[in-house]
């Protein structure tokens, strides 16, 4: 089924919205804590016979608020009307976020929940809301038009699952650390762009270079084990980011060797999923010492594949692909 997605400027909500037991926050990444928000979200709307429904905002209140502070995600605003969709989610509100809406306080708030008909919030035992933060669970408790589920802190290592918790690690390039809080695989969208064509000339390893989306967090220099998912399949890849010291490239690229794969890829948006790094990137003196460092990346990379079949497969499904098997690994 499609999700509908309905935007609400300010305090401008539709008219005749149905009712619904939505959970709200901002969502990014849509880890596994969120995802607690999201199964009780879900069953509230069928206990209660209404929509199950996801508010958040856009754009990301820091952009609102530090305009020149280079602001980067683990998903896009798209990324997360996919997976909610994906996970369940019947209706997805996207409130503008804006210097007047964030001065609404606490009782316009309430209002505005009213006004859009929602009759159960889930949400998160820390969630704030309103004017500087004025609102809390206990204010949101304590209105009389929808009842409140409050969830308990989501933890692993006896820590707080959360986006800013998902953060460093992917830019450390602790990718599987990542994914064991997102709950399924990283992954950046981009276009496909040519390279230097070293790749598929001199080096005989052709690589697909992808011009990622720039709201993504890009994982550090280093080659990972993961996926390219081309028109809903994932195939197998092995993926370096960084500025390929050997040939002293002036700029970062992240770029595939997808395995048994010879289509021409140029041009089309294609999604990198990062399944754990292999090793760092290394200057080589020239292409046959770094062949050979690629001939091997290749055993190492299919067996980590190979390892995480459950897991791939979770993200798959996520995304609606098939995953492509690639040959053996010798
Ligand atoms: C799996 C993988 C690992 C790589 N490792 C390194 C590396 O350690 N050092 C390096 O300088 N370049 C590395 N590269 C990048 C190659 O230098 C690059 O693919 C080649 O120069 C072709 O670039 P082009 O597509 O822009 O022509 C790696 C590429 C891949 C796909
Ligand atoms: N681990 C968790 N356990 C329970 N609730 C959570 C957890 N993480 C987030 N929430 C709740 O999910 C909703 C969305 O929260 P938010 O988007 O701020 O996520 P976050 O991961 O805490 O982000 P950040 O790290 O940026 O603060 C809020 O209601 C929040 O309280």
């Amino acid at each position: 089924m499609v999700m509908e997605v309905i935007r609400i400027d300010y305090l401008n909500v539709p008219k005749d919205l149905l009712k619904s037991s939505c959970c709200i926050g901002f969502f990014d990444g849509l880890h596994t804590g969120h995802q607690a928000l999201l199964d009780n979200c879900i069953l509230k709307a069928k206990e209660l016979g209404v929509q199950s429904g996801l508010i958040t905002f856009d754009p990301d209140p820091w952009k609102i608020f530090f305009p020149d502070r280079v602001c980067r995600h683990i998903t896009t605003l798209e990324d997360r009307i996919h997976l909610a969709s994906a996970m369940g989610i019947e209706v997805m509100y996207v409130i503008t976020f804006s210097k007047d809406f964030a001065a609404l306080d606490v009782d316009a708030f309430h209002l505005l929940l009213q006004k859009m008909n929602v009759c159960h919030i889930t949400c998160g035992f820390d969630f704030k809301y309103a004017s500087k933060n004025s609102g809390n669970v206990h204010t949101l408790q304590n209105q009389d038009y929808f009842n409140v589920s409050v969830i308990d802190s989501v933890n692993s290592k006896n820590e707080k699952i959360s986006s800013s918790r998902i953060e460093p690690l992917i830019q450390s390039g602790k990718i599987d650390l990542a994914n064991e809080l997102l709950g399924y695989m990283y992954s950046i969208e981009g276009i496909i762009e040519h390279g230097f064509k070293r790749g598929s000339t001199l080096l005989k390893f052709p690589t697909a270079n992808l011009g990622a989306n720039a709201d993504y967090l890009v994982p550090s220099s280093g080659v990972y084990a993961g996926f390219v998912c081309v028109n809903d399949t994932f195939y197998g890849a092995m993926i370096n980011v960084g500025n390929n010291p050997t040939f002293e490239n002036k700029k970062v690229s992240i770029e595939a060797h997808i395995f048994d794969f010879d289509q021409d890829i140029y041009d089309q948006r294609v999604r990198f999923f990062f399944l754990k790094k292999t090793r760092n990137e290394i200057r080589f003196n020239g292409f046959e010492e770094l062949k050979k460092q690629l001939e091997s990346d290749i055993i190492t990379c299919k067996k980590v594949i190979s390892r995480e079949k459950m897991y791939v497969q979770k993200t798959a499904v996520l995304w609606d692909a098939k995953v492509f098997e690639f040959k053996s690994l010798f």
